[in-house]
């Protein structure tokens, strides 16, 4: 119904914004992913081990939970993580946004990182309905059960680096972005918020063209996984990078300045990436080498995460299939 808004609220070292839903009258702190497409939570059906430290939902404590007979879900995630379980409805509250009929995906079995992770009881998926893994029949998100409720058919992506920022649903606050939205056709094909970039430049650099990978927005990756060609460039101006295996990826002297990153969106918008925010965090506690938010990945299409949230205010519209994006206010 009309709008709804939460806090998204960055773990340690931005691992992830987390944001409260309300399942049943129960209320549950979440990660928000635009990358994936169920709703599951963690349960009073896991083991005790698995429940330790978590908010765990209780199917029979919901006077409006209804089992779905039959139904299933498996799902697992690009970092190997992963959760299963069994299925039914209830109403889903987010900020005042409320669908009544909601697929909960209650976990029964989750991966250890999942366990360990106390601050996330679950994840709201959020991108297109058809990589939902409930079987025998597909279930749809809560945005796409919402949107014909909402004021709009949008909702949006405020994240902050180390602070807290919003998730909005029906509504685009203009008074958290500068200038105007550019806008990017999504191909809806793999499910994901998916768009074209074709071109990028480092600093005040000359723009070159990419090879025509795409690339997706996912707020449930911490880093920004971009194309080799994206990444060597980048790096080859900041002094002292190098791939750093013991870290796991690309390091730099935390004391490096960093560019700042363009990458083009959909063709039409070239979207900033503070160099600021492409220092992640230090790889340990004396603070001399600093791991890079922008690492290099082969996948096709590139996963721009949380790294890129940070710098750009992101709107998605379901209902024209398109994104929006605009740097923060
Ligand atoms: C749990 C989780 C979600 C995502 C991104 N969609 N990853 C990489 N891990």
């Amino acid at each position: 119904s009309g709008s709804g808004t939460v806090t998204a609220t960055p773990e340690s070292q931005d691992v992830e914004y987390l944001a409260p839903i309300s399942i049943g009258g129960q209320s549950i702190v979440m990660d928000f992913d635009s990358g994936s497409s169920d709703l599951w939570v963690f349960s009073t059906q896991l083991s005790a081990t698995a429940q330790k430290g978590h908010t765990n939902f209780d199917t029979t404590k919901s006077t409006t939970f209804k089992t779905m007979t039959g139904a299933a879900f498996s799902i697992s995630y690009g970092d190997g993580s992963g959760a299963a379980g069994t299925v039914g409805t209830d109403t889903v509250n987010i900020g005042g946004a409320t669908v009544t009929n909601q697929a909960i995906e209650v976990a029964t079995a989750v991966s250890s990182s999942f366990v360990s992770d106390t601050n996330s009881n679950g994840l709201v998926g959020l991108a297109f309905s058809k990589l939902n893994t409930v079987s025998p029949t597909q279930q749809k998100t809560f945005f796409d059960n919402a949107m014909s409720t909402l004021s709009q058919p949008v909702f949006t992506a405020d994240l902050r680096k180390g602070a807290v920022g919003s998730y909005e649903f029906g509504n685009i606050d203009s008074t958290k972005f500068n200038g105007s939205l550019s806008w990017a056709a999504v191909n809806t094909t793999t499910g994901f918020w998916q768009f074209s970039n074709s071109k990028f430049s480092v600093g005040t650099g000359a723009t070159t063209a990419t090879d025509g990978t795409q690339a997706i927005a996912d707020t449930g990756t911490t880093l920004m996984l971009a194309s080799s060609a994206i990444v060597s460039a980048y790096y080859s101006q900041v002094s002292g990078a190098a791939n750093d295996a013991s870290a796991g990826g690309i390091t730099f002297p935390c004391t490096a300045t960093l560019p700042d990153l363009n990458v083009d969106v959909g063709g039409n918008y070239m979207a900033l990436v503070r160099g600021d925010d492409i220092n992640y965090a230090p790889v340990d506690s004396t603070g001399t080498t600093c791991f890079g938010g922008l690492q290099a990945t082969t996948n096709d299409p590139q996963i721009w995460g949380d790294i890129m949230f940070k710098s750009q205010f992101v709107a998605f519209n379901g209902g024209n299939n398109s994104i929006g994006m605009a740097p923060h206010q």
